[in-house]
């Protein structure tokens, strides 16, 4: 299908949208007003560069308040529609979004209101125009898909159809499904929009919380396999005013915008495939592209940390104590390989070779997960437009593909062991030099939980379209968590009962110093299944756990019937506990900040527990932040 952008969804001056746009592929655009009113270049201008550029310019928009007016402001609008379409010749546009009226003037009357979109269509018929009526959700007296169409139908015209907004349907929790039931030829043009499920006015939340398809909670996929099978096969365009993109690089929010799409058609390509060989009733008659199939990889084969030298004797203490063990060294590079059971620590001591970026202080630069098909996963990334990293691997190395995330970290495609014997990059690894190895042992861990990551402001609802869209997993809802220096948005990416887990983390506040204060930190969480005995075993290793303040434990006291000596002894060990209504607990300790960025955690999950211990967060960081000012 073509796909279309507005130019509200971009930052930058009308010539900046276009470029962006053009640059990561896009077919066509929305031209927002607004843009084109600033814009130095005059309406042929536009068309020329968007020509030169491979644009279409599939709609012009937004005509406002035309319809249920009284005869003096009819004929008013009737003159500032006419002005419009012929601009609209110029720009080589033929569709206008004429969206209902929200004024509070505008008359309960569909049959007035349908008569007038009728005067408006045989005017627009004239400039070879076409008129796409959309339902502002918080519309005066139009506000629903079911009414737009109702007063389409009426007013009977052929150069009048419909502009479905998915975000004005499902904002308002409408059944898409009665969409089948209008004319193909009937709907003149699809806006696509998620957002996040918020409780609030509906305009603020379509004017500042949209977001790309897979970003929020709508389930974009259905909405629009019902424009589809209602025989619409114009282009899916996305029309997202948000706060964030409207400020960030205009060049990556067009990547990400383009990868929602590319994403969404796979979802409609997928439900779409006849199963049985025959098609299904109803099925659209546009052809769909499909993506590589999604592997959820089996875990992470790695999380590799780069640490300055005056940090990297911390760590490795700190690992040693959680018992791994420095098991090999990289053939051509400083990196060391840690392994406590199947979790496995690369340390990196900044390899200037890498390709990702890397500010200098101790963190999470890399991530391998392991994949059946790495070089399936590879394909669908450099569809989905993840950037491929170039390494100068020495030609006997294992070539492991990588491709950099939003944030930067590198994600590496590892193929995972093949029949019992060992991951095939293990071999790039030699055996440590022996007087360096440490012994390692004790009560096991049994993998890498989790990994949190701090995000930079712009690029949170990005990369968790990126992360999710690559390793198959799904995104959770966000949450808000208090941390003394202001609020941090969460979000977890996971796939129930397999794979890796990511926890994406944004400080509010903004980047910079301020950010990394309230929250801006990254970390790995180990998994266990008896963390006592590992937070024992670390600290009679010589480990400090970060130390929790006893208000928590008298908190936990009143709100758990935890036994007495259970709770001591967790307060001791500084082991904080959380449970869900199922029925499935969690127990965890942190370690103290490393370069006043980094930590690891142990964790031990019980029950079935899916959560990441949020409640305690707020503790931690409150903790963390202690350590961080003495
Ligand atoms: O917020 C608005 O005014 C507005 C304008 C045009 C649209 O297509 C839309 O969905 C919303
Ligand atoms: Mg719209």
């Amino acid at each position: 299908m073509r796909h279309s952008i507005a130019t509200v969804c971009l930052s930058g001056t009308l010539e900046e949208k276009l470029r962006a746009a053009a640059e990561v592929g896009f077919d066509g655009v929305e031209v927002f007003e607004n843009d084109l009113i600033a814009s130095p270049l005059r309406p042929r201008e536009i068309r020329d560069l968007a020509g030169e550029l491979g644009l279409s310019i599939d709609l012009y928009q937004p005509f406002r308040d035309f319809e249920g007016v009284d005869g003096a402001t009819l004929a008013a609008n009737l003159r500032r529609a006419e002005a419009k379409f012929a601009l609209m010749a110029e720009l080589g546009a033929d569709t206008v979004l004429v969206c209902s009226n929200a004024t509070p003037a505008a008359v309960d009357d569909d049959g007035l209101a349908a008569a007038q979109l009728r005067l408006l269509a045989e005017a627009a018929e004239r400039y070879g125009v076409r008129v796409a009526y959309e339902a502002l959700a918080w519309g005066t007296r139009v506000s629903t898909y079911r009414h737009s169409w109702e007063l389409v139908r009426r007013a009977d015209h052929p150069a009048l159809g419909l502009c479905l907004d998915s975000f004005h349907i499902l904002s308002r929790g409408d059944d898409p499904a009665g969409i089948r039931d209008i004319p193909g030829e009937k709907l003149f043009f699809l806006q696509l929009a998620d957002a996040p499920r918020l409780r609030m006015d509906v305009l603020q939340w379509s004017r500042h919380h949209r977001c790309f398809p897979g970003q929020g909670g709508f389930d974009l996929a259905a909405f629009t396999g019902h424009v589809l099978a209602a025989g619409y096969a114009g282009p899916l365009s996305l029309e997202v005013f948000n706060d964030v993109f409207r400020a960030a690089d205009p060049g990556r929010t067009a990547a990400d915008a383009l990868r929602s799409l590319t994403v969404l058609e796979d979802a409609l390509a997928r439900r779409d495939a006849p199963r049985d060989g025959r098609a299904a009733a109803g099925r659209p008659s546009v052809a769909l592209a499909r993506l590589p199939e999604p592997e959820v990889p089996r875990g992470f084969g790695f999380v590799e940390v780069a640490a300055p030298a005056a940090t990297a004797g911390g760590i490795r203490s700190l690992l040693a104590a959680l018992g791994f063990a420095h098991t090999r060294d990289h053939r051509s590079k400083p990196v060391q390989l840690w392994e406590h059971g199947p979790a496995r620590i690369l340390l990196n001591a900044a390899d200037p070779r890498l390709g990702h970026t890397w500010d200098g202080a101790a963190s999470v630069t890399a991530l391998g997960v392991d994949l059946d098909a790495p070089e399936r996963a590879a394909a669908r990334a450099e569809r989905l437009c993840a950037p491929v990293l170039a390494r100068r691997n020495d030609p006997s190395e294992t070539r492991l593909q990588a491709v950099a995330a939003p944030d930067g970290t590198a994600l590496f495609l590892c193929p995972s062991r093949d029949g019992g014997g060992e991951e095939p990059w293990l071999a790039d690894f030699s055996a440590a030099a022996v007087e360096d190895v440490r012994p390692g042992g004790g009560p096991a861990l049994t993998g890498i939980d989790h990994v949190g990551l701090h995000q930079p402001f712009d690029h949170f609802d990005e990369a968790s379209l990126f992360y999710t869209a690559l390793l198959g997993l799904e995104a959770g809802e966000s949450t808000e968590l208090a941390s003394p220096g202001g609020l941090v948005r969460s979000r977890a990416l996971s796939r129930a009962g397999q794979g890796p887990r990511i926890a994406l983390n944004v400080s509010l506040v903004g980047d910079g110093p301020r950010a990394r204060a309230a929250g801006g930190v990254q970390h790995i969480a180990l998994a266990c299944d008896d963390v006592v005995a590992v937070a024992e075993a670390a600290v009679a290793a010589g480990l400090r756990t970060l130390p929790v303040p006893d208000n928590y434990y008298d908190d936990l006291a009143a709100r758990t019937d935890l036994p007495p000596h259970r709770r001591e002894h967790m307060r001791q060990l500084n082991i904080l506990h959380d449970r869900e209504p199922g029925g499935g607990g969690f127990l965890h300790f942190f370690t103290p900040l490393l370069d006043g960025h980094l930590f690891f955690e142990v964790v031990q999950r019980t029950g079935g527990y899916t959560g990441y211990g949020a409640r305690n967060t707020p503790v931690r960081m409150a903790v963390h932040r202690t350590e961080r000012a003495a």
